[in-house]
């Protein structure tokens, strides 16, 4: 995420990591053409992001919010043979970009979709599809809770949920951010973070990297 916001500490963890492949270097590279880099995972989030998933054991996972397909590739490596990953993006231009990428990437054993329209409805017709192992929420702030309760309706039982940017800048404790959060937005996130933490329906976790990643286990 956001290279101009990492500290020394987050660049120093991003020095540890090896180079991004020439595919990731693609999807940064789109990004940061639609004026967008900032949003693009950082690569030490994009590693936690995907070792979660591999030790998990997740085969069949959902991510709202494409963008230029970056997350998506960290995400489809941790999949075992014979794993499925469903990409959501609502902007055409960011699904376009993600699609030149993802058709670039060896699918001979395990397959990824882009799935373009809006997440809440598309969600909704992927169900027939599930139950699925985990689901990764970075789309629209103020459809969170939304995501959240369909994730509850189609993970399976000890299915991961992770979700990122959920402090929105600080704007969930009251901090007046630069980048501007509407009070319906921060109002949503409290909620959702609210009902993460609920431990009568998941095991949670926060990390509290710049941006906010939860962790949880649907109990
Ligand atoms: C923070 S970016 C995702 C970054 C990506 N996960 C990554 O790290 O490489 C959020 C994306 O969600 C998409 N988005 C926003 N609202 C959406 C919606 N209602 N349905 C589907 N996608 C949406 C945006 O167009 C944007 O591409």
């Amino acid at each position: 995420m956001r290279d101009s916001v990492l500290t020394n500490k987050e660049n120093y963890m991003g020095s540890l990591l090896s180079e991004e492949s020439d595919l990731k270097k693609q999807s940064r590279h789109f990004a940061d053409e639609l004026g967008l880099g900032r949003i693009s995972i950082s690569a030490a989030e994009a590693q936690l992001i995907k070792t979660l998933v591999r030790m998990h054991g997740c085969k069949k996972f959902v991510e709202i919010g494409t963008l230029t397909g970056l997350s998506a590739q960290y995400i489809f490596e941790a999949l075992p043979e014979g794993g499925e990953l469903w990409t959501l993006e609502k902007d055409e231009k960011h699904g376009a970009m993600a699609s030149q990428v993802f058709s670039k990437m060896d699918q001979a054993n395990k397959k990824i979709h882009l799935v373009m329209g809006d997440a809440r409805e598309e969600l909704e017709k992927l169900s027939v599809l599930g139950p699925f192992d985990g689901v990764f929420i970075d789309g629209n702030k103020a459809a969170y809770f939304d995501y959240l309760t369909w994730s509850e309706k189609n993970l399976r039982p000890g299915g991961l949920i992770l979700a990122d940017n959920i402090f929105l800048s600080g704007s969930v404790w009251g901090e007046a951010t630069q980048q501007k959060f509407s009070e319906k937005q921060t109002k949503i996130m409290n909620e959702f973070n609210r009902r993460l933490a609920d431990p009568n329906l998941f095991e949670s976790a926060i990390v509290p990297s710049y941006e906010g990643l939860y962790i949880g286990i649907k109990k």
